[in-house]
C-alpha cells in the first residue's frame, strides 16, 4: 500500500531556514564547478575526448562543467546495453518498479535543493521556478508510479460461458528520450521514466544547454539501485547522433518535448521503416506554444494583469506555456494595459541567485533570436515596457510590453520563447476567440471573465490542450492538469495524466477456453 498521490508543496523561501537552506546550496553547487561528467552505458561511466561545456547564462565566463558526448558507436553499444537491460527490467513486476521509482523520488526530496542550485547556475531559474522543476519531479515519478500499480490489474472484459478472458498491459522494448533545457529536471525525468516504470529501457539524449542537471538524475538513479542498462546517458551534438538514434531499428518509441520543427523532423523520421524493424515506431511529440490570454469586457483588471504578467515572465517567458498574446475587450484594453505594464516595471532582472524575479535567457542564439523578434515587434506595434538587451555578462533581456499589434503580425503568430508579450483588441468575445484561435499552436489558453456563457462558450470553441478560466495560462500540476496541446504543439499525450503510461505499453488479450 502507498499513500494517496499528493503534489509536493512549494518551499516557502520567506521562512529564514528554507532561505539559509538554499542558500547554503547554492554555495555547496559551487564547489563542483568544473567537473567533468561521463556518459552512462550499461552502467559503465566512459569519458570522451569530445566533450560541451556547460556553462551559467547569467555569467557566460563561467563554466559550470563538461559532459562527454556521444558518438555513433556509443549509441549502438547504448542500444544493446539497453536490449539487454530489457530482458529483466521488463520481468521485474509493476509493483517493484513502481517502488524503486517513489524510492527515487524520496531520494530527490532529500537533495532537492542541491538539484535546484544547480539549475539557479545552468538554466539560469530564479529560485522559485527552479523549486518548481524539481519538485514536479517529483510529482511525475510519485504519480507515475501509482498509475503503474493501478494499470497492473489490467482493464475488465466480459467472459462467456466456457471462456475466460485478461485484458492486460506489457512493456514495448527500447526506446529514446530527448528532452528540452527549460525544464531540465522534471520534463527530462518525466519523459525518462515514465517508459521505464513501465517495463521499457531507454537511451537518454538531455539537451545540451543543462546535460549536469540531468545527470543529476543519473546519480539518483544509481542510488536508488536501478539496474544497469536501464537508462542509458548519452548527451552528445544532435547532428552526430539526432538522426542515428530516431531512425535505429531498434527504437520503438522516441518521446520527444521540443521544438516545432525539431518534432516535426523526428516524427517523418521515425515513420521510415529501417531494415531489420518489424514493429511500427511510437512518437510523442511535445512542441511549442504561442499562447492566448483573453480579457473580457467585465473582467476583473486587476486579476487579468497579474495573470498576464506572471504568464508572460515567469522564467523569462522560457515556457511552451507562457504567455504571448494578450487579446483584450476594447472597453477594458486601456486600463489592463495600463495596469499591465506598471506590474512589468516593478519586476527585476538580474542573476537569479540574488534572488531576482527574471534571470537571462538560456544562450546566445536565443537572446540573438529573441532581439531579433524586439526590433520586428517595435516596427509592428508599440513599445510599452522593457526592450532593453543585454549580454554584455549574462543573456539579459528585460521583460517587454509590445501594444496596439495585428493579430496576424509576426509578434503574434510565431513562438519566442522569451519575455516578450503582445497586446492586441477586440470588439466582443467572439472576435477574441476568432483572434485566440488563430495561430499555428494550440496548447494552453486562458480566460478571464465574469460571464459564465462566455466561460462555456470558450470550453467548446478555444482550441488548446489546456484551458483555464481567471487565472494565468502556465504552471499544469501534475495529476491535476493533465498536460500536453493540440494543432503543431504536439500529440497531446497529456503528460500527469492517467492515461500518460498508456504510451509506453501494449495492451495485450488472452482469452482461454474451459
Ligand atoms: N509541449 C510541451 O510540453 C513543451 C515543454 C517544454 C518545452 N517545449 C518546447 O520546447 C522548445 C524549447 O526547447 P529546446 O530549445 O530545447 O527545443 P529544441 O527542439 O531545440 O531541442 C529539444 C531537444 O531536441 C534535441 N534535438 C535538436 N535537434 C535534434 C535532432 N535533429 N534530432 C534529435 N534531437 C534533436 C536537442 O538537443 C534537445 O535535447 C520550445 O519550442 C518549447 O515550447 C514544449
Ligand atoms: N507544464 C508547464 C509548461 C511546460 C513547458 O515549458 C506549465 O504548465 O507551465
Amino acid at each position: 500500500m502507498v499513500v494517496p498521490y499528493q503534489a509536493e508543496p512549494a518551499t516557502d523561501f520567506s521562512n529564514k531556514e528554507n532561505k539559509k537552506a538554499f542558500q547554503d546550496a547554492l554555495k555547496q553547487v559551487k564547489n563542483d564547478f568544473g567537473v567533468q561528467r561521463p556518459l552512462v552505458i550499461g552502467g559503465r561511466h566512459i569519458q570522451t575526448d569530445d566533450k560541451t561545456t556547460s556553462i551559467n547564462p547569467s555569467e557566460k565566463s563561467q563554466v559550470i562543467g563538461h559532459v562527454s558526448k556521444a558518438k555513433v558507436e556509443h549509441i549502438e553499444e547504448a542500444f544493446s546495453a539497453a536490449e539487454e537491460a530489457f530482458e529483466s527490467w521488463s520481468e521485474w513486476s509493476p509493483e517493484e518498479r513502481a517502488e524503486l521509482l517513489i524510492r527515487a523520488a524520496a531520494i530527490i526530496r532529500r537533495r532537492k535543493h542541491e538539484i535546484s542550485a544547480l539549475m539557479v547556475y545552468e538554466a539560469g531559474k530564479p529560485w522559485n521556478e527552479a523549486d518548481g522543476d524539481t519538485n514536479e519531479a517529483i510529482d511525475f515519478l510519485e504519480y507515475n508510479s501509482r498509475s503503474m500499480m493501478e494499470l497492473a490489474k489490467g482493464k475488465p472484459t466480459l467472459d462467456r460461458e466456457g471462456e475466460h478472458n485478461h485484458y492486460f498491459y506489457q512493456p514495448m522494448g527500447v526506446g529514446v528520450t530527448i528532452s528540452p533545457w527549460n525544464f531540465p529536471f522534471a520534463i527530462m525525468a518525466n519523459t525518462t521514466l515514465a517508459p521505464v516504470v513501465a517495463g521499457n529501457t531507454v537511451l537518454l539524449k538531455p539537451s545540451g544547454d543543462t546535460p549536469l542537471v540531468a545527470y543529476k538524475l543519473i546519480e539518483i538513479l544509481e542510488e536508488a539501485g536501478l539496474p544497469k542498462g536501464v537508462v542509458n546517458f548519452v548527451p552528445g551534438s544532435s547532428k552526430d547522433i539526432g538522426d542515428y538514434m530516431i531512425d535505429h531499428h531498434k527504437t520503438h518509441f522516441v518521446t520527444f518535448t521540443g521544438s516545432k520543427d525539431v518534432g516535426k523532423r523526428i516524427t517523418e523520421r521515425a515513420a521510415k521503416f529501417q531494415e531489420g524493424q518489424n514493429f511500427i515506431k511510437r512518437t510523442i511529440t511535445e512542441m511549442g506554444g504561442k499562447d492566448t490570454i483573453i480579457v473580457d469586457k467585465d473582467a476583473d483588471t486587476d486579476l487579468a494583469a497579474e495573470s498576464i504578467v506572471n504568464s508572460a515572465f515567469g522564467f523569462s517567458g522560457q515556457k511552451c506555456s507562457a504567455c504571448s498574446r494578450a487579446v483584450i475587450h476594447e472597453d477594458v484594453y486601456d486600463e489592463v494595459l495600463k495596469k499591465s505594464v506598471k506590474l512589468t516595471k516593478k519586476l527585476t532582472v538580474g542573476n537569479p541567485v540574488d534572488e531576482n524575479y527574471m534571470g537571462p535567457v538560456i544562450s546566445q542564439s536565443q537572446f540573438d533570436k529573441i532581439s531579433e523578434y524586439i526590433k520586428i515587434g517595435k516596427k509592428e506595434g508599440k513599445l510599452k515596457a522593457g526592450g532593453k538587451t543585454d549580454d554584455s555578462k549574462g543573456f539579459f533581456i528585460h521583460p517587454t510590453v509590445i501594444a496596439d499589434l495585428d493579430p496576424e503580425a509576426v509578434i503574434m503568430q510565431e513562438e519566442i520563447f522569451g519575455p516578450v508579450v503582445g497586446f492586441t483588441k477586440a470588439k466582443d468575445f467572439d472576435e477574441m476567440l476568432r483572434i485566440a484561435n488563430n495561430t499555428e499552436y494550440g496548447l494552453t489558453g486562458a480566460v478571464i471573465t465574469n460571464t459564465r456563457e462566455h466561460w462555456h462558450l470558450a470550453c467548446r470553441k478555444f482550441n488548446v490542450g489546456n484551458l483555464y478560466l481567471n487565472r494565468g495560462c502556465t504552471a499544469a500540476v501534475v495529476g491535476y492538469h493533465p498536460f500536453g496541446g493540440f494543432k503543431m504543439s504536439g500529440t497531446d499525450q497529456k503528460t500527469g495524466s492517467p492515461d500518460y503510461l498508456l504510451n509506453f505499453l501494449e495492451q495485450k488479450v488472452v482469452s482461454e477456453m474451459f
